[in-house]
């Protein structure tokens, strides 16, 4: 069996020349402003420096301005709130994205969640994932919300699909789960605690990995002909999926790197854009 390359890299990139047309446009009609992506980082790990950078980057490519603030890893809560209510107030601001994981001494669930869900581009609020399981509007997580543009690009069905989601983490696994529940998907969420974690996810049609350890996921868990989505992101393009024995006998399945990750940043960049011209048609 061939199987399909699911490649995020290939259809991020072909979006961003839309999104640079609709950038051009934004910018015509607005005299020359840009959307712009406030993008806040607390503390100095090298990894998420790297990620934001990568996102900064991004927004550049398709003619995005970006607001980059960088706090000390001593800021508290009550620090990092101001900064996020302050650019809720900010009519320039049109997406914030507050890279997780903050500080452990922060409450980046009350960050998360003081974010203004119009401009929550990220999908991070409890608002917004309420909303998204729910089937109303709101930006879901972009990580989850990349792999659906993903599996969408290649024609991937998903009704009646058993999806083995492994990772229940609240910007991946969990609104991952949701996702895939509004496709009509048979959805089992494992974590830590699932017993018998080989025996489930045999059973799927479609496995996400989203469980943060290297290579976890083994090749001999998964049946022929699944589709396989490795959400892992790890030093040296390492995913949470052993993903080599697998690729002559699966249907299709997200390469690492090169797959899940361009479709976050893509997801996160093109979130934006439309919270720029839902801003610009409502006059916010
Ligand atoms: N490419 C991208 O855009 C992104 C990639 N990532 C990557 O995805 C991975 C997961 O990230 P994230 O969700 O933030 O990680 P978290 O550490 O927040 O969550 C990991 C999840 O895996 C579960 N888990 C841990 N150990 C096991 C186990 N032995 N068996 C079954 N489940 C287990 C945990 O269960 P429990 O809840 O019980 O603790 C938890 O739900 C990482 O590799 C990360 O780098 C993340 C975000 C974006
Ligand atoms: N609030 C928040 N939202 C996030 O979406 C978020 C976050 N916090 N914290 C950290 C994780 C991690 N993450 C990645 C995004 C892109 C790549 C990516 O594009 N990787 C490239 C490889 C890059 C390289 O060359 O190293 C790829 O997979 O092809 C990886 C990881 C987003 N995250």
């Amino acid at each position: 069996m061939t199987a399909i390359i699911l490649d995020g890299k290939a259809v991020a990139a072909r979006t961003e020349e839309e999104l640079a047309a609709r950038v051009a446009r934004f910018k015509g009609a607005t005299g020359g402003r840009t959307p712009i992506l406030a993008t806040i980082l607390v503390g100095d790990d090298p990894a998420s420096a790297t990620y934001v950078k990568m996102k900064a980057n991004a927004c550049a490519r398709v003619g995005m301005d970006s607001l980059r603030i960088e706090l000390p890893a001593s800021t508290t809560t009550d620090e990092l709130l101001a900064q996020i209510l302050a650019l809720n107030r900010n009519p320039d601001v049109h997406g914030i994205l507050l890279q997780h994981p903050v500080p452990a001494h922060i409450n980046e669930r009350a960050c998360f969640d003081a974010i203004s869900g119009h401009i929550d581009v990220d999908g991070v609020t409890s608002l917004g994932f309420g909303r998204m399981t729910m089937g109303e509007s709101a930006y879901g997580s972009a990580t989850p919300g990349g792999i659906m543009r993903l599996l969408a690009a290649y024609g991937i069905e998903l009704p009646g699909k058993h999806a083995v989601v492994v990772g229940r983490s609240p910007i991946l696994g969990k609104p991952m789960a949701m996702m895939l529940l509004n496709a009509d998907c048979t959805v089992t969420i494992c974590h830590s605690r699932t017993v018998n974690l080989p025996d489930l996810v045999k059973q799927a049609d479609v496995v996400v990995g989203a469980v943060g350890k290297p290579a976890f996921i083994k090749a001999e868990w998964i049946k022929d002909g699944a589709v396989v989505v490795d959400a892992g992101y790890h030093p040296g393009g390492i995913g949470d999926i052993e993903l080599a024995p697998l690729t002559h006998r699966v249907a299709a399945y997200t390469p690492v790197p090169g797959g899940v990750g361009p479709m976050t940043i893509n997801t996160l960049i093109a979130n934006c854009v439309d919270s720029a011209e839902k801003a610009l048609e409502q006059k916010r």
